[in-house]
């Protein structure tokens, strides 16, 4: 979709001097404050609070690359409102917004942040607001807007109206994502049914409206964000057509589910004690799994780069086998439809052992990272599962954020999956916290049994090892069940208790 561009200096000039009509106000940074012209000048606060958000256009450096994208990918507009929480926090969810439209693959042009009690229930931000948008979108000539939050359908459309480009919220935006990072069978399945779920309740909402999803450049990857997966011919087909697709979609899911489920079983049965590696998206968790196990899974600075669990099997120095997975990355407000399409993927996480939680320790924000990925955890029912915190990206964190970081988790393991720094620590404190075979036995078992030696071996702990004429004389911590096995071999007067 082409638009009228405004004839305007590029980026940044004067335009942006002739409408900056703060007076008294000292901005304490060097923020470049805009009001937009409402025509009131009575109200400050109000004045400045729709703020453009420095340093937010995609730097794009080769000119290949500018085709490309020019091509393929759309120009966007960000908008959040800022209810609560500091300045700084605003502008970090801005730069959280930002990253999140460009690994969708957008070309971000603007980010403007409405100070305000609360989202106008009509148009998102204050409906005084919304012509000043509409300036900023010709003067960039933006395709879309994208808004950080949840919107009701009724805003998208109210917005879509008066702006008209598209308008997605940042739901949908994280959907996109989503679609575009599943692999296999199950991910596109889990993407496709939140996809389905946000679209069916938003279904009267875009009635009338379509064009919202056959408008903007279709690019060699379908109709752009918001427009890929299930789209515009879904749209137009009946709640009862999606009701059923959504059936098919998820006695789908739960027959692959049962494949994964029939694998944990497994382990539950030979009491393999399972670790799963959680975390903010991008903190590294892919990156840790590899360099604990050398398991070559994807690592990308792009968010949501994993989206299908892997399981990697490992060993403690004394060779007790235990199994590592890498998980879907968390995000402040995942959306729901997520969190429940997803639901048999990270089951795993509330199914497992150990959470290793990894917090990258160079972000502006690593507790509210934390938080966020507590509050999707506790979604989840893993919040009762034992959680050790792992801060990340020490090589690139700053000295005071990690002693920061250090005195608030003093338990946490402070590592780089990059450099190697902390991470044998790391494996020891996770074989420590792994759980404990239950019985303690004192068994004698010939030389010829060497196979039940092995068992204890990957399973059990040793604590004595002894070789006797009669065969290995041991003292271990095993499982009932394999207690039972070595029944014949036990020694009668049991250890003292060692551990
Ligand atoms: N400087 C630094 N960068 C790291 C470190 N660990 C990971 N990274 C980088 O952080 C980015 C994300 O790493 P991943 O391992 O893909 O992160 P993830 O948590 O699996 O991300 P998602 O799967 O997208 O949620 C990549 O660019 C990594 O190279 C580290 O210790 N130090
Ligand atoms: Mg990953």
């Amino acid at each position: 979709m082409t638009l009228p561009q405004r004839d305007l200096a590029p980026q940044d000039a004067d335009h942006d001097a002739d409408e900056l009509v703060v007076e008294d106000f000292k901005p304490s940074d060097d923020t470049d404050y805009r009001a937009l012209d409402n025509g009131d000048q009575q109200d400050l606060a109000d004045r400045i609070s729709l703020r453009r958000v420095a340093g937010m256009s995609t730097e794009l450096s080769d000119i290949s690359e500018v085709e490309y994208r020019r091509l393929l990918l759309e120009r966007v507009v960000l908008v959040s409102v800022w209810t609560s929480g500091t300045e700084e926090d605003a502008e970090n969810a801005m730069v959280e917004l930002k990253l999140l439209a460009e690994t969708a693959g957008s070309q971000v042009l603007e980010g403007l942040i409405q100070r305000r009690s609360r989202p106008d229930p009509a148009t998102y931000i204050g409906s005084g607001k919304v012509e000043e948008l509409r300036e900023v979108v010709l003067a960039t000539g933006a395709d879309t807007v994208i808004c950080d939050g949840e919107l009701a359908p009724a805003q998208l459309r109210n917005l879509e109206d008066r702006i008209k480009v598209k308008v997605i919220d940042r739901t949908a935006l994280i959907l996109d994502i989503f679609a575009q990072h599943a692999k296999s069978a199950e991910g596109k399945a889990q993407v496709e049914l939140a996809q389905l779920q946000y679209l069916k309740q938003r279904l009267r909402g875009w009635g009338g409206n379509l064009s919202r999803q056959a408008g903007g450049r279709v690019g060699a990857a379908g109709g752009g964000i918001g427009g890929r997966g299930p789209g515009e011919t879904k749209l137009e087909t009946d709640r009862r057509r999606i009701n059923s697709r959504i059936a098919k979609l998820r006695s789908a899911l739960r027959e692959m589910d049962g494949t994964r489920e029939t694998k944990r079983a497994e382990r539950r049965r030979h009491r393999i004690p399972s670790v799963a590696i959680v975390g903010y998206t991008n903190a590294g968790k892919s990156s840790l799994l590899n360099r604990l196990t050398g398991a070559g899974v994807l690592v990308e600075d792009a968010l949501f780069a994993t989206l299908d669990p892997t399981t990697r099997r490992s060993q403690t120095t004394d060779g007790r086998v235990f199994t590592l997975t890498d998980t879907v990355g968390f995000v402040r407000h995942l959306p729901h439809d997520l969190v429940e399409a997803f639901a048999s993927t990270l089951e795993e996480s509330a199914q497992a052992d150990l959470l290793v939680h990894v917090v990258d320790g160079s972000d502006p924000d690593p507790n509210g990272q934390i938080t966020a990925v507590r509050a999707v955890l506790s979604d989840i029912g893993a919040a009762g599962v034992p959680e050790l915190i792992v801060i990340n990206k020490a090589d690139a964190a700053s000295p005071e954020a990690l002693t920061m970081l250090r005195t608030q988790y003093p338990d946490a393991a402070i590592v780089s999956a990059r450099t190697g720094q902390g991470i044998s620590s790391l494996r020891s404190t996770v074989e420590s916290r792994l759980p404990k075979p239950e019985v303690e036995i004192k068994a004698l078992i010939p030389y010829e049994r060497g196979d039940l030696v092995n068992r204890i071996h990957q399973s059990g702990e040793f604590l004595t090892l002894e070789h006797t004429a009669d065969g290995s004389l041991i003292v271990a911590r095993v499982h009932p069940d394999l207690a039972g096995e070595l029944a014949r071999f036990l020694v009668p007067e049991p250890a003292p208790a060692t551990a």
